[in-house]
């Protein structure tokens, strides 16, 4: 009897780490999850799966930081998933060496574990804000990258790592690139949960920064599904390639806001604060995917619409006992 496949998870107690680790458990995996130590000893989001899945995951601590950690992360795994990050844009101004150490770094020693290991495939994880402002919509993956932040600088960053190892060494990498992800267990710091945070408490006027960027938000269980469909697509259809991974949807933060108004039955009001804006050549204006090239590949398509996620997301934290995890702080990840 062949024992089932073993998938690694770098992230795996974050946000969509923890939704691809159940998607990854759903589909016959057994998951190796990487945890980072911090003081409250949590395991972050993993804490919070249901138990018939947790026993499919074992959990190891570690960090993408200690090239140590993560080779026994890898060791024996058959396809590693690489998503740990520091992920917030408006925080890699105040400490641009942090994302380099976690999100350059971090690639460069999971990089280097796969090729000492031999291990048959590695998922990196890049993201849409590589682009930078869009040229041409939809963005496909020849777009120019244009760097605007620290953090866009640190993901290309560890992009160009992966090239070079798959170039190199015949590393068997593929980069997926996700648009806004957004849902359950989102850090309440992104713009949807902020929003749905003020209304669930009863306000009617909204409070956010630049309310012209668009972007298309693509629900997490479809994001985790493209991590899938590329961690397990035949090695010619996806090695060395990057994807895009988003609906091909545009939305500005301004409607945004009016749609999560109506899917919470709330007429808002909505309210600039200066205090909230990036700078100016720093905010990525526009962001909107092509996908193509990853259905053609994969067959993916994204499943739920905009106001089906918006509505699954406004249920899931308008319950008491999931707000109440973000007040221990641990879960902001
Ligand atoms: C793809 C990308 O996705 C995420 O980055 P994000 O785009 O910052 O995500 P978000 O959903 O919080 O913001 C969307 C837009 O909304 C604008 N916005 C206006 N006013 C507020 C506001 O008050 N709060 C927030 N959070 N955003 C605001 C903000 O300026 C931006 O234009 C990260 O996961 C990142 O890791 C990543 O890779």
């Amino acid at each position: 009897m062949t024992s089932a496949p073993l998938a690694a998870v770098t992230g795996a107690e974050g946000f969509i780490g923890s939704h691809l680790t159940e998607a990854l458990v759903a589909s016959g995996h057994r998951v190796r999850a990487m945890a980072q130590y911090n003081s409250f000893s949590s395991y972050g989001w993993l804490e919070t799966l249901p138990s018939d899945v947790l026993d499919q995951v074992e959990i190891v601590l570690g960090d993408v930081r200690d090239p140590g950690s993560v080779r026994g992360l890898l060791d024996g795994a058959d396809c590693a998933y690489h998503l740990a990050a520091l992920i917030a844009i408006p925080y890699s101004y105040q400490a641009p060496h942090s994302y380099v150490d976690t999100n350059v770094t971090g690639t460069l020693n999971v990089l280097e574990a796969v090729r000492a290991l031999g291990t048959p495939r590695l998922v990196h994880t890049s993201t849409s804000e590589t682009y930078g402002t869009a040229r041409t919509v939809p963005i496909t993956e020849d777009h120019p990258i244009n760097t605007q932040s620290p953090y866009a600088a640190s993901k290309a960053g560890g992009d160009r790592l992966a090239d070079s190892y798959h170039a190199s060494f015949g590393t068997p990498v593929v980069t997926l690139r996700p648009f806004n992800t957004f849902g359950p267990r989102q850090s309440m710091r992104a713009v949807i949960p902020t929003v749905i945070g003020q209304v669930a408490a009863g306000q009617r006027t909204i409070t956010l920064g630049d309310l012209r960027p668009t972007r298309d938000f693509t629900f997490v269980e479809d994001t985790a599904r493209a991590f899938l469909a590329v961690g397990t697509a035949a090695a010619e259809q996806v090695v060395g390639r990057t994807f895009n991974a988003g609906t091909g949807g545009e939305i500005s933060v301004g409607d945004l806001v009016a749609l999560i108004g109506k899917v919470m039955d709330a007429p808002l009001d909505v309210q600039e604060d200066s205090a909230r804006l990036r700078p100016a050549a720093s905010e990525v204006m526009r962001l909107v995917a092509d996908a193509t090239r990853l259905t053609t590949a994969t067959g993916w398509r994204p499943a739920s619409t905009l106001e089906e996620g918006l509505a699954r997301t406004a249920r899931w934290f308008t319950d008491p006992a999931n707000l109440a995890r973000y007040k221990t702080g641990i879960y902001n990840i």
